[in-house]
């Protein structure tokens, strides 16, 4: 008998995509100093959440993201079927992380956004650009689940009382926030050679320049969405977080946002996407032995 097997493991393409979308969700979890988010720091604005409690959330929907993308080998082509397939692999990978946290919400958008992700990249692995899987995602995301219940979330609320755009227009556009924003910042910032945390920082902060982050606007309204999208500005235009006025304006930020109680919990599930169609970017999808 052997205490080690060092036969090498070979996993399947869905598995793959399971756990690049896992890495984006913990990666996004531990980045920090994140303005008023859960990061390796503390709580944020947050008494419900901490970082393990996300950590043990990001592993408990590696189910799902693999059942998502199984779906999309099954079905084979963006329709209705596939819709519906998704969207109750969705609502199962809910309940897993409120099973998980004891009720408490820590990645309800994320299932949303990377799960049509993971679905749309294993739809067609030779076509992997942020544009080509952004695009699949939205004409996923644009079918109209039949079964979906249709509760009066925070986003629906904030919906009728500002008119905002929340996290199904934002995935229904071809997440704009990610591929006009999130992204071109982390490689800009790459490119300056501010370092990688620095890159994610700049990347999440581009993302809360202009989003109508659900979030925010339900805990803090229009003055708590003002203040973020503004703050984040003000951090870029001092040089992004490698620099020491962008880093005194995070700070600044972060304090701001906690006073105000307005966490963006929507941009940093778009910086997790942002993580993931970079890496798919980059790396590719391998399948085979790792
Ligand atoms: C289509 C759905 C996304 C439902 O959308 P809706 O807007 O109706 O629902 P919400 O329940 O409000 O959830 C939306 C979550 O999306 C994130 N988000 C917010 N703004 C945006 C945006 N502009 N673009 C993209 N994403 C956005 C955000 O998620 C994060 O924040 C959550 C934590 O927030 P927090 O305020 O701390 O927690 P709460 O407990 O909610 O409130 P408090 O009491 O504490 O104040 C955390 O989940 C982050 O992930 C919004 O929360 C979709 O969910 C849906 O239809 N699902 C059904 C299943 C399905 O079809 N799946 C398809 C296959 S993938
Ligand atoms: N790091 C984080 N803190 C708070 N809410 C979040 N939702 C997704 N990621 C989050």
């Amino acid at each position: 008998m052997h205490a080690l097997n060092l036969q090498p493991k070979t996993i399947t393409l869905a598995e793959r995509l399971a756990d690049l979308a896992v890495d984006a969700l913990i990666d996004e979890a531990d980045l920090s100093p994140k303005p008023a988010l859960v990061d390796r720091r503390g709580n944020g604005a947050h008494t419900d959440l901490h970082l393990g409690l996300m950590h043990a959330s990001a592993l408990a929907l590696w189910p799902a993201f693999k059942e998502m993308a199984e779906a999309a080998l099954e079905f084979g082509a963006i329709g209705l079927p596939l819709r519906e397939a998704i969207g109750r692999i969705g609502r199962e990978g809910e309940q897993a992380m409120l099973a998980t946290t004891s009720g408490v919400n820590t990645h309800r958008g994320a299932i949303w956004a990377l799960g049509l992700l993971v679905t749309a990249a294993a739809l067609d692995t030779k076509s992997t650009s942020a544009g080509a899987v952004t695009l699949r995602a939205a004409r996923l995301a644009l079918l109209d689940d039949r079964y979906a219940p249709r509760p009066l979330s925070h986003g629906a609320q904030v919906a009728q009382r500002y008119g905002a755009r929340g996290a199904r227009e934002e995935a229904q556009l071809g997440f704009p926030s990610v591929v006009q924003r999130g992204l071109p910042q982390l490689k800009r910032s790459r490119a300056a050679g501010h370092g990688e945390q620095n890159a994610r920082l700049d990347g999440l902060l581009a993302i809360m320049t202009d989003l109508a982050d659900t979030c925010v606007l339900y805990r803090a309204g229009e003055p708590g969405l003002h203040a973020m999208q503004h703050g984040a500005q003000a951090v870029l235009d001092a040089g992004g977080s490698a620099s020491l006025t962008g880093r005194r304006r995070l700070h600044e930020l972060d304090q701001q946002l906690i006073a105000l109680n307005a966490s963006p919990g929507g941009a940093a599930d778009l910086l997790a996407a942002t993580l993931l169609l970079d890496r798919i970017e980059r790396d590719g999808i391998f399948q085979g032995a790792f």
